[in-house]
């Protein structure tokens, strides 16, 4: 009987400690209770302030505040504090969350807890401020380490912070009237590309990926083999296939400036770098199409002028690291001096589109991992049909409202346009300029326009800005091939 009265009990103890909690938790009134344990708590240590204000006594910025306010508006703790701020960051998507005046946060460091207040507005002079309180007894364990550990993580939370990069375009050069020459004009660049939006075998991506990590981690290794802290990238395939929007994903991985030189606009090889002077570290230098520039001889440039930009003395002139990158359509035409070993570090290769490819563009565009339509694609695919990724994606946008259309749009594309275009048809080139039709179709205009090369195409383009359908050559799948061992950056 008292067995079963003192299990009774047990039951009875558990259910309502069990009726407590859930109470407590879902009522958000645990948070009560511990803030009330806390002050409790405190009844019992001394504590010590350390105000850190805004200013020094000769009125300079203190660093220290603002590697606070950055290492207080990125702790955890504020997102879960009762009220806090949101206001918009550097970018119009960004929010931002930060303390406001008089609001305390708290947090742990080495097992003890700290607070923080923010002091804006409490001082008569309206000064800014932040003060820490440590308790006595934490002071001599915990106060030089954290305000290390606060640096260390303020400097992080910097490094990260998305540079406002821009986009540089060379123009011929302007004599201003104080005796000044402009070379460069700049805009904000703001291209939505990234490797996760660029169609490309994942292995390969992330080969560039930690190619660029460990360039970027390897000053000390360019600088110990005499070797110029840069790395440069050779991009060529077919037009349409990515290469321009890899050099923007490139761009926003590593936030660096682009600066685009147009070598037809360059008058001579001592132009050329003068241009290069005045680049800064941190960027990434692009010539786009260099085999047409060459082989049409559309710039002032020699060849010899042109492999002193690449590899000169002229690149030392900035201590910090930089990326060049040159894209060709094909490598075929390109004077083998320009490809030799040591000159171009890695060269990548952007194929037409495969049935992969097209897979990741139909989950990208419209949503679509499967479609029943997709073993008629892979088998159009497999027959040696091919579109450029930029054809394919311009269809999928066109019908992005209804996936079936756009597919059976690219089936069509690929029947009347890309056979034979594909890596089926290993052995079928098509020269550089040879004559072929092109598929795309506008949105606005609600089914598909079909052009024919020549002037058509080129109206076309003109109206809609987009489909260049210069070239085209076989190809199979990306490759990367690094004329320089690859182990070089690590
Ligand atoms: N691999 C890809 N993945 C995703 N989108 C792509 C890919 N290739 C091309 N596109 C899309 O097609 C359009 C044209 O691509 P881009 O200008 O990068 O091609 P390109 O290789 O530089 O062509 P060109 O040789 O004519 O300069 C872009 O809007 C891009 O979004
Ligand atoms: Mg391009």
């Amino acid at each position: 009987m008292i067995l079963r009265n003192l299990i009774l009990l047990g039951i009875g103890i558990v259910g309502f400690v069990a009726v407590i909690r859930v109470l407590l938790f879902k009522t958000g009134l645990i948070h009560i209770l511990k803030i009330w344990w806390r002050c409790f708590e405190d009844c019992f240590h001394v504590h010590q302030f350390f105000k850190v204000p805004e200013f020094n006594e000769s009125m300079q910025e203190n660093q220290l505040y603002r590697k606070v306010s950055l290492y207080l508006n990125s702790l955890s703790a504020l997102e879960d504090s009762d009220f806090t701020n949101l206001v918009t960051g550097k970018k119009p998507n960004d929010v931002v969350l930060c303390l406001d005046p008089n609001q305390t946060v708290e947090d742990n460091f080495l097992g003890a807890v700290v607070t923080w207040t923010n002091g804006d507005g409490i001082a008569r002079d309206n000064s800014r401020s932040f003060v820490l309180k440590v308790r006595k007894a934490d002071k001599r364990r915990i106060v030089r380490p954290y305000l290390q550990h606060i640096h260390t993580v303020a400097d992080e939370i910097e490094q990260r912070k998305q540079r406002d990069l821009r986009l540089y375009v060379n123009i011929k050069s302007y004599h201003h009237d104080d005796g000044g020459i402009e070379r460069w004009r700049s805009a904000p660049f703001s291209h939505p590309s990234t490797f996760d939006t660029i169609a490309m075998e994942d292995d390969l991506k992330n080969k560039v990926k930690s190619d660029l990590e460990s360039f970027l981690k390897a000053k000390q290794y360019y600088h110990r083999i005499g070797r110029v802290w840069k790395r440069s990238f050779l991009l060529y395939g077919p037009s349409g296939t990515g290469k321009s929007s890899f050099v923007a994903a490139m761009a926003n991985f590593l936030s660096y400036d682009v600066y685009v030189i147009d070598l037809s606009k360059v008058s001579n090889d001592s132009d050329l770098s003068l241009l290069l002077l005045e680049t800064r570290g941190k960027s990434i230098i692009v010539v786009e199409d260099l085999d047409r520039l060459l082989t049409e001889k559309s710039t002032a440039v020699t060849l010899s002028g042109l492999l002193n930009f690449m590899d000169g003395i002229l690149n030392s002139c900035c201590a910090e690291e930089r990326v060049m990158v040159f894209t060709m359509n094909s490598k075929e035409q390109a004077d083998p001096v320009l490809l030799r070993p040591g000159r171009i570090d890695v060269h990548i290769h952007f194929p037409l589109c495969d049935f992969l490819a097209f897979k990741t563009l139909a989950n990208s565009y419209l949503g679509v991992k499967d479609h029943k339509l997709f073993p008629q694609v892979e088998e159009i695919f497999q027959s040696g049909a091919s579109l450029s990724p930029a054809e394919i994606g311009e269809l999928m946008i066109a019908n992005r409202t209804s996936p079936s259309r756009a597919i059976k749009s690219v089936i069509s594309a690929l029947h009347t346009d890309g056979e034979g275009r594909g890596f089926g048809k290993i052995g079928t080139r098509l020269g550089n300029n040879g004559p072929m039709k092109s598929v795309v179709e506008a949105a606005d205009t609600g089914g598909l326009v079909r052009c024919e090369s020549g002037p058509t195409v080129r109206e076309f383009r003109k109206l809609y800005g987009f489909l260049r359908m210069k070239s085209s050559k076989v190809s199979h799948s990306p490759s990367f091939d690094s004329t320089l061992s690859q182990k070089e950056g690590s």
